[in-house]
């Protein structure tokens, strides 16, 4: 290399040291030799030109700051991977001259401000990895480099617009966990939610979060050209006869439509008096948020019409002091708003005409028995805990299976710790808190439905929902039979001796261990192919382990003792899930739930 590139890069490796240039002297970075003959640490050079290519430093600790004007002096430096260190401050603009850059990884850093604009020069850039740092406001307008493969920005502050990038060129893209708002782009089916989850001010079909209809602007009116300002009055004459014979046209077409309708309407009402069973769409309840959103009060579930008369009888009102008279017809008429579609159903915020708010569990593909559920849902309704959120009513035909709750204004713990950080901080009393709820919680449930085989099945900080007093209920409960992709879950973490009940109160434990971790590190369960258990294990096993800390955390002051105390019993649950074997006992159980307390 050449002595003015060699000097610029001495400069750029000693900011990144920050104090430490003395101890890391062996790395071999200095004026006196040379990257390419004398291999300086991290750096690769081409074999024909003996240039710098590649410099690649991740976890070394690097506690600087990123001088981007010395290192794109190296103008022939192709790949920049700084990962998993604590560098700190701004990506400096100057980083618009590295302009073979292709891969830029900075992930895992203590970065702060902007993404400069002048990233968007970088038109060789492939790959851009900055997550996990705290990059905050506007995205440079990166659709401008057309050969852009990823664009990983999870668990940063970024905000504003998502720039409608190439999707269809794009092979990974993530921006969860940051403050973006507005429409999610057309990514034309490559990405699905996961991608943009933990942005609040988001909406789009993807989210299942409609955006508010942009208040169409007007057209402007085009400049009236001079020679139609003469137009004859024959001219004009015309015009209004033929706006005249259109109109006509139009109310002679509506007048067919309108009646055709009706008549449609008498014959389906004469069919249903002969006693004819009309099955209506399965798909029909989708229609109940767009209803909501047009303002119709009328919304239906699908029942076909020879259950429609029974329908009333068959909901069943539990001890839940709420919506005591509700009966089935209220639930059709009320206006209903689509809260989410998940995995194993949809639910519906739905208003009652007394002004309650319930919610409504639609539930999909569960190949249980009529009496079981009944038998289910009745025995749950049995055992109450003060940090369980009772259902207030059930509904089950062949066709459908619904659960009627309260609606918890507060959110969920999902929300609480990946929705917009702008509202109060989720601080470590109160995750504590959450903790030690959602564990006796759990404890109390196991305990009372052991011989019933009952766990919870789906447990996740969605479920977790926070009161009017802002205390955390854990919801849905016993509403899922652990499903094959937790069991397979299970067999890989050697679970000997397969037992379906001891499993379901396994895998709940599990999940609790999930939920442990969640709430320390702040970070979402699966991110772009990473699983959060497998990330914590891979930074403690570093000896990082301060590193897998939520942020906020270590800012407010929280305990690092306790946070690991917390840590080791999020992952023991874990294990005690899948080393339980064949035969836990309810003492095991306890001790497993008690220690992740
Ligand atoms: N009783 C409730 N009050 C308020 N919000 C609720 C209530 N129950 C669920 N939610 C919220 O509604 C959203 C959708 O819930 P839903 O149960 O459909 O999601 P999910 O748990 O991902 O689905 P699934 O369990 O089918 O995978 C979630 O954000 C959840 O926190």
């Amino acid at each position: 290399e050449d002595e003015q590139v060699k000097a610029a890069l001495v400069q750029f490796i000693e900011k990144l040291w920050g104090g430490n240039a003395q101890r890391n002297q062996s790395w071999g970075w200095n004026v006196g030799s040379d990257p390419c003959n004398d291999q300086w640490l991290g750096v690769t050079c081409d074999s024909r030109s003996k240039t710098v290519r590649k410099i690649v430093l991740n976890k070394l600790n690097l506690a600087g700051t990123l001088d981007a004007g010395s290192l794109c002096v190296a103008a022939s430096v192709s790949h920049l991977s700084l990962e998993g260190n604590n560098i700190y401050g701004s990506l400096p603009g100057e980083i618009g001259n590295c302009t073979n850059l292709t891969h830029l990884y900075l992930s895992g850093n203590r970065f702060t401000g902007s993404l400069p604009e002048s990233m968007s020069r970088l038109s060789n850039l492939k790959r851009i990895y900055v997550s996990n740092n705290g990059f905050s406001g506007q995205l440079p307008n990166l659709s401008r480099i057309s050969g852009l493969l990823s664009f990983i920005a999870e668990n940063n502050e970024l905000s504003g617009a998502i720039p409608s990038f190439d999707f269809s060129n794009l092979q990974e893209f993530n921006v969860s966990n940051n403050n973006f708002s507005g429409p999610i782009p057309d990514v034309q089916g490559k990405f699905s939610a996961d991608s943009f989850l933990g942005n609040v001010g988001l909406c789009g079909e993807l989210l299942s979060n409609a955006c508010p209809p942009s208040s169409p602007t007007p057209p402007a009116p085009a400049p009236a050209p001079k020679e139609k300002l003469k137009e004859s009055s024959t001219d004009r004459t015309l015009m209004y006869s033929g706006y005249a014979i259109l109109g006509l046209v139009v109310v002679v077409f509506v007048a067919f439509k309108v009646g055709s309708k009706m008549r449609s309407k008498e014959e389906k009402l004469g069919e249903k008096k002969k006693g004819r069973a009309v099955s209506t769409s399965s798909d029909k309840p989708s229609g109940i948020s767009s209803d909501y959103k047009t303002g119709t009060t009328r919304s239906e579930y699908s029942i076909t019409s020879a259950e429609s008369g029974m329908a009333s009888s068959m909901l069943v009102l539990l001890t839940s002091p709420v919506a005591k008279r509700l009966r089935f017809e209220d639930l059709l008429r009320a206006p209903a708003e689509l809260l989410g579609r998940g995995k194993h159903g949809s639910l519906y915020k739905v208003i009652l005409d007394d002004g309650t708010i319930v919610v409504v569990k639609r539930i999909k593909d569960w190949s249980i028995s009529k009496d079981n559920f009944k038998k289910r849902m009745q025995r749950l309704d049995q055992v109450k805990h003060p940090k369980v959120l009772p259902a207030v009513a059930f509904y089950c035909s062949n066709q459908e299976k619904l659960l009627v709750y309260e609606y918890q204004q507060n959110g969920s713990l999902f929300n609480l710790l990946h929705g917009s950080r702008h509202g109060r901080p989720f601080d470590w009393g109160s995750r504590l808190n959450a903790a030690g709820s959602i564990a006796e919680a759990l404890q109390f449930m196991h305990e009372e439905l052991w011989e019933d085989g009952i766990a919870h099945g789906n447990l996740k900080s969605l479920n977790i929902l926070f009161n009017n007093a802002m205390e955390p209920q854990i919801s849905e409960y016993g509403l899922m039979l652990v499903d094959n992709e937790d069991r397979s879950l299970l067999s890989k973490t050697n679970l000997a001796g397969y037992v379906q009940k001891q499993n379901s109160f396994n895998v709940d434990i599990h999940s609790f261990g999930l939920i442990l971790l969640e709430l320390l590190t702040g970070k979402l369960v699966h991110s772009n192919g990473i699983d959060l258990t497998n990330w914590v294990q891979s930074v403690v096993r570093e000896e990082w382990t301060v590193e897998v800390f939520d942020r906020v955390l270590v800012s407010e002051g929280a305990s690092e003792e306790r946070m690991v105390n917390m840590l080791q019993g999020g992952s023991s649950a874990g294990c005690e899930a899948s080393g339980a074997g064949t035969s836990p006992t309810r003492g095991h159980r306890e001790a497993a739930t008690r220690r992740g307390a």
